[in-house]
């Protein structure tokens, strides 16, 4: 939502998809997200730059190996940072802009099988939230835009907003976002 507000384009072109496929006003059906390919690229982007679990579940190497060039011996633990592969200006261009559109010709995906987008870790101890996750945030998000009209606190313009995080165990908005809805 804080992306969508600050980027009032990209809300735009999704209430636009989202009046054209459901109708404007309507709650958004699990079915529904199949049809809604430019919400789905909304999810991964916000998912990109703001995973909530922004280091993976640690891992422990049980055996010396060669990766990249590089020797991980044995016993190392090993920490992933996905906030930073998110970030990698040698992976996505202008990695700072919250540009969904990046994904529209993309074969990309979210689940763990390619490892620059990996905010449900990957391997044995992927989130098994996932399933759950990747239908019920497009439909809640879906939902939220496409019922009401948004506008930030305050008159703020969007460019000012503040989109500072906070690290923890999970990934949090510093300054925790104040929207105003109106019925749409
Ligand atoms: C946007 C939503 C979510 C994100 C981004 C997310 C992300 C993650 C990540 C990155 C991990 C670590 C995976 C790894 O190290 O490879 C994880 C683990 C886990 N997640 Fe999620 N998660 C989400 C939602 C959920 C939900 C909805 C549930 C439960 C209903 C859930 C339950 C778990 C559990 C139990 C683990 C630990 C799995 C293990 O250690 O074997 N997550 N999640």
């Amino acid at each position: 939502m804080a992306e969508l507000l600050k980027n009032p384009h990209t809300l735009e072109k999704a209430q636009k998809e989202l009046a054209q496929v459901i109708g404007r006003g309507k709650l958004v059906d699990e079915v529904d997200v199949a049809q809604l390919p430019y919400l789905q690229c909304i999810v991964k982007e916000a998912l990109r730059l703001h995973p909530p679990v922004s280091f993976l579940i640690p891992r422990k190497v049980e055996e010396d190996v060669e990766l990249c060039g590089y020797t991980i011996p044995k016993g190392s633990q090993v920490l992933v940072n996905v906030w930073a592969i998110g970030r990698d200006s040698g992976i996505w261009e202008n990695p700072l802009d919250f540009k969904p559109e990046r994904f529209w010709e993309s074969e990309i995906d979210l689940r763990g099988r390619d490892f620059e987008l990996i905010p449900f870790g990957a391997g044995r101890r992927i989130c098994p939230g996932l399933p759950l996750a990747i239908r019920m945030i497009p439909v809640a998000l879906g939902s939220l835009i496409n019922t009401f009209n948004w506008k930030l606190h305050g008159g703020i313009a969007p460019n000012d907003l503040d989109m500072e995080e906070k690290f923890g165990i999970t990934l949090a908005k510093a300054q925790p976002l104040l929207a105003i809805p109106t019925p749409a």
